[in-house]
């Protein structure tokens, strides 16, 4: 593309040293990247200012810079713009020829449920025979293609970039997840969304927002810029929580149709008469489409939560409520999210990315809920240089639920494993619990404790496949850990017996 036709795009810019027309090949914003025919743009980060490597873009071959001030001794036209983020959004979108216009674009938004409800959402629409992507914190994935991401929302460059590909794929459906740290920092500018959800507003990422206004603000961000363009064709929603009070300054907030979901109050898409077992759950589903009755694999009320915000998506999109139904039916699960370890054992081991207070409260309400009597284990820590206003609140609940609540290690990070400990420990003065900060021992532990009766929650990592401790990142999988786990037990047992 024409550096002209890309200039056309941001209003009022300064250009120096320009003298002619060249082609721009790509747009990127990290000189790892940079090839012959990079627009590079330089931008002021936490970590670093972009401006420093300016030069070094050059080398490797960039052939403009997108800055906000003129850098000193550079020889390639140099576009100034106020706000470097802005004009990278704002390029993207034009330089991948505005790819989420072309597509049905689904946002989730929220403290907890982001990922649960993607999924949810991009199987439905599979059942409905689309051709479906998703974008979030496990992986962007197209089809069955699972692609590694760094962040649950990425960048604007590679985001634009990622929905033309997913066009040239055929796809025509995607469901993303949009972290607040990307709403604050513009990362979902440019992005045409057509529904945006929310899920609900609890505690978390508060050494990055500071309060929970400043955190409910930014979650408000999708909302806002929502298209405000009351088409018949493509009309915009905003699919909000009606049990969950930010919805009311949400709804302010969107100038899109707004369609409800809830089971306390009332709301267009509600759940009724909901039974809940350890093999599922069932419910009324009344909607502004029609009643019908909805069966999951899923359990806890939260999961409920997480279908009707999918379903009220499917309803918006004017897909069949029979299909809907069918595709929540047929809906099986999401990795590392209340996943059971089958290792042979008497009891279940449950492996769950609970890692913020309401999350974790809500899996160990749902744990406790499937067995009065049992002794729950629960292996929970606290990630390092995050929230760390969090920490006590999550010991608190872990000690209000579970009978042997085991303290260990999540990611450290940089912190000191046992400062995190120690921070855990100020909410749950005087009631027992153990502090193990060996997570692969704290997991040994509760395992080869536990009984026929008894339940095993480990929490907070879900998914993830490793353990950050300083910089490094280690091979750790709790799924792995505890099937180890529990096959040493076993092969304990056996031996005991012969
Ligand atoms: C604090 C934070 O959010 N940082 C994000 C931010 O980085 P930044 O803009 O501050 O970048 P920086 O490292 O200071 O670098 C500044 C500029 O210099 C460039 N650079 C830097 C070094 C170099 O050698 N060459 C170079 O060109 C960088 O590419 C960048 O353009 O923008 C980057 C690109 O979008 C993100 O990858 C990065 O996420 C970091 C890795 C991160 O850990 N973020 C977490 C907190 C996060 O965003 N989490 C949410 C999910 C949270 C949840 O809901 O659970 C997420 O969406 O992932
Ligand atoms: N609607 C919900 N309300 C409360 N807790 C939930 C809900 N859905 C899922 N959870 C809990 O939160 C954990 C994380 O769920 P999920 O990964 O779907 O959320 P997320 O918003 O994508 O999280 P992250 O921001 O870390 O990516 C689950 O393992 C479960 O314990
Ligand atoms: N997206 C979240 C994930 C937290 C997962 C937990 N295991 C941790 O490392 O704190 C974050 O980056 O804050
Ligand atoms: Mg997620």
């Amino acid at each position: 593309m024409e550096l002209q036709a890309l200039l056309a795009r941001l209003q009022f810019a300064k250009v120096v040293n320009y003298k002619e027309d060249i082609n721009i090949d790509s747009i990127e914003q990290d000189t790892q990247k940079v090839t012959d025919g990079t627009l590079f743009i330089c931008i002021e980060g936490d970590k670093f200012d972009g401006h420093q490597f300016a030069h070094e873009a050059v080398k490797k071959g960039a052939v403009a810079i997108v800055a906000n001030r003129v850098i000193p001794k550079l020889n390639v036209p140099t576009i100034l713009v106020r706000d470097t983020k802005r004009a990278m959004a704002i390029l993207a979108d034009a330089f991948y020829q505005h790819p989420s216009q072309q597509l049905f674009l689904v946002g989730v938004t929220g403290t907890n449920g982001k990922t649960s409800v993607s999924h949810i959402v991009d199987h439905m629409f599979h059942v409905a025979n689309k051709k479906t992507a998703l974008i979030g914190t496990l992986y962007t994935k197209i089809g069955n293609q699972k692609l590694e991401t760094k962040n649950t929302t990425p960048d604007s460059i590679t985001l634009q970039k990622t929905f033309h590909d997913m066009i040239q794929k055929g796809v025509e459906v995607v469901s993303m997840e949009v972290s607040s740290h990307a709403l604050v920092q513009g990362r979902t500018w440019g992005c045409d969304y057509d529904v945006a959800v929310f899920t609900n507003l609890t505690q978390d990422h508060l050494d990055y927002h500071k309060t929970m206004e400043e955190y409910k603000k930014a979650k408000g961000l999708l909302f806002a810029q929502l298209g405000n363009r009351y088409s018949e064709k493509q009309p915009k929603f905003a699919v909000l929580n009606g049990d969950d009070p930010a919805s009311e300054e949400y709804s302010r907030m969107t100038s899109a149709h707004v369609i409800t979901y809830g089971i306390d109050h009332p709301a267009d898409v509600q759940a009724k008469n909901i039974r809940f077992s350890a093999s599922g759950t069932t419910f009324e589903l009344e909607s502004p489409v029609g009643r019908a009755v909805v069966e999951t694999n899923l359990i806890g009320k939260f999961n409920v939560y997480n279908i009707l915000s999918a379903i009220a998506v499917g309803i918006v999109a004017k897909l069949p409520l029979n299909t809907i139904v069918d595709s929540i039916r047929s809906f099986h699960s999401v990795p590392g999210r209340f996943e059971l370890v089958k290792g042979g054992q008497s009891f279940p081991v449950i492996v769950d990315y609970a890692h913020t207070p309401d999350s974790l409260e809500n899996v160990l309400q749902t744990v406790k809920s499937l067995s009065e009597e049992a002794n729950i284990y629960v292996v929970v820590g606290c990630g390092g240089d995050r929230d760390r206003t969090k920490r006590p609140l999550m010991a608190k609940v872990a000690c209000s639920y579970a009978t042997h609540p085991i303290f260990t290690s999540d990611n450290p990070r940089t912190e000191d494993p046992m400062q995190i400990l120690n921070d855990m420990v100020q909410g749950v003065m005087g009631l027992p619990h153990e502090i193990i900060p060996d997570r692969k021992k704290a997991i040994y532990r509760a395992i080869h404790e536990a009984n026929d009766e008894d339940i095993v929650v480990i929490a907070g990592k879900g998914h993830e496949d490793y353990q950050i401790i300083g910089e490094t990142k280690y091979d750790f999988d709790d799924r792995k850990v505890a099937l180890e786990a529990i096959r040493e037990k076993l092969t304990k047992e056996i031996k005991e017996q012969s």
